[in-house]
């Protein structure tokens, strides 16, 4: 962001890739020659302190006398114009250097190391240490990050290992379609289901421990079993409060809330993964004892595997859990929004499902590869509404160029991925809903570089759940599609996104679900 504290909040998110920019374009691969600069070289470059920027106070001022504190991606964009696609912030204990264009981002990229980090996170860090836990995946660093990654990996982004989730995934939607079809009847207009994103959220959450757990939690039921609204509470409780919490002084632990309210959301988030996780161990010990073979999906996998310990997987798994739940879930709520708002596009989308599968048939896999308007709608969903509005890159053990600035190790990049996508020198009419763009042949279509649109993130260190959530929100949006027409309320305002760690949206969506004859 272009404040310290929104790339902060931006690279804290530690958490949560469409294609990875396939192959890189050979103009802009700079990294042998960049990196590590020739004696004498390195002090011809500009530094760190010759870059353009807010001072403390100024940054203060943006986020709070002009309002941008939840509203930091919009800051990235601001600053862009003020300072131009680099800049440098501090704030608190951060110093930042914001990169803005996809070439910058790209430098960054390309000089990332073998082992990538986006940010330090010393806070969740202390929070494990102080309950004895392991780091996992957004703590641990270097080989030992590395091998967390290799342990997960295989199963979740092989294209052939993750279409076995399709079938669970397909029954989590059908529990979907049918909870959307009891709100709507339910309610006063016999249409409307209020906070879209919120229906959204509990069929994010079953929809990965489905994976995980290879078993149904009961999300979408009338019922909705306690732990997973403990769990959707803690998720949203944690990744406020991580924002705020990192700027404290310590000496404030004892005094404001902040802290201990982290530090209980961080125990319900562990506490809920740790008893699923040990319910369906003991499930699979059960099986194997009685002679049945262990057959799974994601934990018998990680368990059957052996290469985390009992501590790595109950980390890893409620890391999964984490990045699994209101990611899907805010860019189908977005997509929902758009679709409803444009009848142009929602026919077109209708139209191309139903011609891939007549009949409402449920679609596989193998038809999604037959629905190009789909994906592009999922596309420009994330590119209006990057639900990872800034990415960070932490590079500790090189010293590196980037646009020119020589910079020493241990330098922290936020990467303004929310103002590379919003740019209009690279996205023409970069403000509106426009799927067609990334159609092949359609207007515009692929003229962007490839780094100024990465939702997924990039390189080893991109998302692990990509292949998941991709599945499960074309799977989501053409059966909602086969069976309703949707619109917004009568009246329904307009409603922008914020920023709290994620981009989500600032006010509930509501809206009307009419069945499709
Ligand atoms: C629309 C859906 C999603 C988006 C846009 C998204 C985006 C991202 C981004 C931008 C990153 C950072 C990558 C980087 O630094 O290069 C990331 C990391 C991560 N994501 Fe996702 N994500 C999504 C869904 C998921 C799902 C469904 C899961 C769980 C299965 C998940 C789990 C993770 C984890 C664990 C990381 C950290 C990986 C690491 O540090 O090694 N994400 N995601």
């Amino acid at each position: 962001m272009g404040s310290s504290a929104a790339a902060a909040r931006a690279l804290r998110l530690s958490a949560r890739c469409c294609p990875t920019p396939a192959a890189p374009h050979r103009v802009y691969d700079v990294r042998r020659n960049l990196n590590v600069p020739a004696a004498g070289e390195a002090a011809k470059l500009k530094s760190i302190a010759d870059l353009p920027g807010p001072s403390a106070a100024t940054t203060l001022y943006w986020l709070f006398l002009r309002g941008y504190a939840d509203k930091s991606h919009l800051l990235q964009d601001v600053q862009r114009k003020l300072y131009g696609p680099i800049w440098r912030s501090q704030f608190g204990p951060f110093d930042i250097v914001n990169v803005a264009s996809p070439e910058l981002v790209a430098q960054v990229i390309r000089q990332e190391g073998r082992y990538p980090s986006r940010a330090e996170l010393p806070h969740w860090k202390e929070y494990r240490e102080l309950r004895g836990q392991a780091y996992g995946l957004h703590v641990d660093s270097g080989p030992e990050w590395l091998r967390l990654r290799r342990a997960l990996n295989p199963r979740m982004l092989k294209l052939r290992e993750v279409l076995a989730f399709a079938p669970v995934l397909q029954q989590v939607v059908g529990d979907l379609l049918r909870r959307v079809e009891r709100l709507r009847s339910r309610s006063r207009d016999g249409a409307t289901v209020p906070d879209v994103a919120a229906e959204l959220y509990k069929f994010g959450f079953e929809g990965i421990s489905s994976i995980l757990f290879e078993s149904r939690l009961g999300c979408l039921r009338d019922a909705i079993p306690p732990d997973t609204l403990r769990f959707i509470a803690a998720v949203e409780q944690m990744l406020t409060l991580s924002e705020t919490v990192v700027l404290l002084p310590r000496w404030s632990r004892g005094v404001l809330p902040f802290w201990r309210r982290f530090v209980a959301a961080w125990d319900d988030l562990y506490d809920v993964a740790r008893t699923l996780i040990d319910r369906r161990t003991a499930e699979i010990l059960a099986q194997v004892t009685g002679g049945e073979p262990a057959e799974g999906m994601y934990l018998t996998y990680l368990l059957a595997s052996d290469r985390l310990s009992r501590a790595e997987v109950y980390i890893t798994v409620t890391e999964l859990l984490l990045g699994g739940v209101d990611t899907t879930s805010n860019t189908l709520s977005w997509a929902l929004y758009h679709l409803a708002r444009d009848g142009r596009a929602q026919e077109r989308l209708h139209r191309e499902v139903s011609a891939v599968c007549p009949g409402r048939r449920e679609p596989t896999p193998e038809d999604l590869s037959s629905m190009p308007y789909l994906k592009a709608v999922v596309k420009e969903t994330l590119r209006l509404y990057p639900v990872v509005p800034g990415n960070g890159r932490f590079i500790a053990d090189a010293e590196v160029v980037v646009g020119g600035y020589w910079f020493p190790k241990r330098t922290q990049f936020h990467l303004c991925h929310y103002a590379t996508c919003h740019d209009e020198q690279q996205f023409v009419d970069a403000e509106l809903f426009a799927p067609e763009r990334w159609l092949r042949g359609g207007a515009g279509a692929y003229r962007h570089h490839p780094y100024s649109f990465i939702p997924f993130g990039v390189g080893v260190r991109g998302c692990v759940g990509k292949r998941v959530a991709e599945m499960e929100m074309f799977f989501a949006l053409s059966r909602l599609m086969q069976h309703y027409e949707v619109q917004p309320e009568a009246g329904a305002p307009v409603v922008e996104p914020k920023t709290r760690t994620l981009l989500v949206p600032s006010r509930p969506i509501n809206l009307r679900f009419l069945p499709r004859a």
